[in-house]
């Protein structure tokens, strides 16, 4: 039954969300229906109904104008609502399109939720989520936009779900690139850059294509810097600066482990960057950390434990994570991620940065060109960042990046046939591996 086969006069109260699902999902696509109590007619008017202050609905009045067009709404989000009255009476923002892929995973089960209550954009930003999702999470993606639905998110405005990326990515402002295959059991680093990189390739392309011009992505999906680096050479139109591999989960864990050795709880730890790849080279940098505004080395006096336990417990953290639960994190990564997304459209505290895996092109600290490698970045909050100039490095810690650097040289000729770079050839250090693998 499609949606204009419905009385005009029937009610969302009328409805159990599971039928407002099956109706909408039974519309054909760019034909919609409204919403508070907007249903389209055959005839293409619209019916509304309004709630009288005793809460009773009243006859519907006719509307002529055309409803907004929503390509693949889900359920309750496909029904229409006047968004600028809002915005006047609520002093709301504009909608902003938020795509996120791997959406019927276990990140995107904590982050969703997240970005539709407001705590990420914040509380006068009205959201749309665009959740891309393939032929194997179809149906696991219905069942998170029920569940959005249910959770009545009075920001969350829009939800569409698909498994195309020309449509799921039409005009998001931010993409949040979850989605990965995880590395299986015998599976080589290298196929696992080779098999990801062709869906991070395949999402540049059609970022490149039809999203905002200013897009903002943020790759989480491993291996996360190579990724990013495939994604955004794949999409030429959208600037460099755009792109971001997530390595905040990383500093949050060395935030974690500093404070734990100073015996200081953790909001005091500050300065902290996370230098490279999102694997077991990366480096948690305690030269330039502080606890309280002091350097950390003049508050935890033990450098051969920060040189090694420290870094190593950060470097291994997600696989010993993955050994007491039986799969990697979930909940504090989505946290990361609302704190990578924050720390963008906030200004970063004064004298702070957050770490960030972005574009070396241009950087001053000396790292090749042309990786996309994690370094201290500040924002003024527009959704921008720049580069850290004043920090300091002793031969640890040019040792500890050069290491982390060979590896990302390494992944990016692995996937040269991705980049538009010629012919890969994969001669990866060892067997490199992700901080979930150990
Ligand atoms: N950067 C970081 O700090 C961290 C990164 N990660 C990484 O994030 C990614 C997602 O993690 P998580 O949400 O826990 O994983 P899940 O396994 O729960 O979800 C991953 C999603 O990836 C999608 N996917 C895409 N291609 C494939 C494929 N070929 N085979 C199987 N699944 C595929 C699946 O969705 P669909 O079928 O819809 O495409 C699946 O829902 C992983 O790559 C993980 O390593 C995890 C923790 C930290
Ligand atoms: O390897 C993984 O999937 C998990 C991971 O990245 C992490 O915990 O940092």
């Amino acid at each position: 039954m499609a949606v204009a086969e419905l009385n005009p006069a029937f009610t969302k109260t009328h409805l159990h969300s599971s039928q407002l699902s099956f109706l909408s999902r039974s519309v054909p696509k760019h034909q919609h229906c409204a919403f508070p109590a907007l249903y389209r007619t055959p005839q293409h008017a619209r019916i509304s109904c309004s709630v009288t202050q005793q809460n009773q609905v009243q006859a519907p009045a006719v509307q002529t104008q055309e409803p907004k067009s929503k390509p693949d709404c889900y359920g309750v989000f496909c029904l229409t609502y006047d968004l600028k009255a809002e915005e006047e009476t609520k002093s709301w923002k504009k909608l902003i399109n938020v795509a996120v892929s791997g959406a019927a995973g276990m990140i995107s089960n904590h982050l969703l939720f997240k970005l539709a209550s407001g705590e990420v954009f914040g509380p006068d930003q009205p959201i749309a989520l665009k959740l891309l999702g393939s032929e194997r999470s179809i149906q696991a993606l219905e069942g998170v936009a029920m569940e959005l639905e249910d959770s009545l998110f009075p920001l969350l405005r829009e939800v569409s779900i698909g498994i195309d990326p020309y449509e799921v990515f039409q005009d998001a402002e931010w993409a949040l690139l979850i989605g990965a295959k995880p590395r299986g059991p015998g599976m080589e680093r290298a196929d696992l850059l080779d098999i990801n990189g062709q869906i991070f390739a395949a999402q540049g392309k059609a970022l490149n294509a039809v999203a905002s011009r200013n897009v903002k992505v943020i790759v989480v999906g491993n291996p996360c810097n190579t990724n990013a680096l495939i994604c955004m050479k794949n999409a030429p139109n959208i600037p460099a600066k755009n792109f971001h591999a997530l390595t905040r989960l990383d500093e949050n864990r060395a935030k974690c482990q500093l404070a734990l050795k100073a015996g200081v709880f953790y909001d005091k730890v500050s300065n902290v960057t996370i230098w490279g790849n999102h694997s077991t080279t990366q480096v948690p940098d305690f030269l330039n950390a502080k606890i309280d505004g002091v350097p950390v080395i003049d508050v935890i006096k033990d450098r051969k434990w920060l040189e090694e336990e420290f870094t190593e417990k950060v470097q291994k953290r997600g696989g010993v994570l993955i050994q007491k639960w039986g799969r990697s994190s979930a909940a504090s990564t989505a946290v990361s991620i609302v704190d990578a997304i924050r720390s963008l459209v906030t200004p970063t505290p004064k004298g702070d940065w957050f770490s960030s895996g972005v574009y070396t092109d241009g950087n001053p600290y000396g790292i090749d060109e042309g990786i996309v490698f994690s370094m201290p970045c500040r924002s003024n909050g527009d959704g921008n960042y720049e580069l850290v100039k004043d920090v300091i490095f002793d031969d640890y810690l040019r040792n500890r990046i050069a290491k982390t650097e060979a590896e990302l040289l390494a992944e990016k000729r692995c996937v040269a046939h991705l980049t538009g770079e010629g012919i890969a050839v994969c001669d990866l250090p060892g067997d490199t591996m992700l901080p979930g693998e150990m």
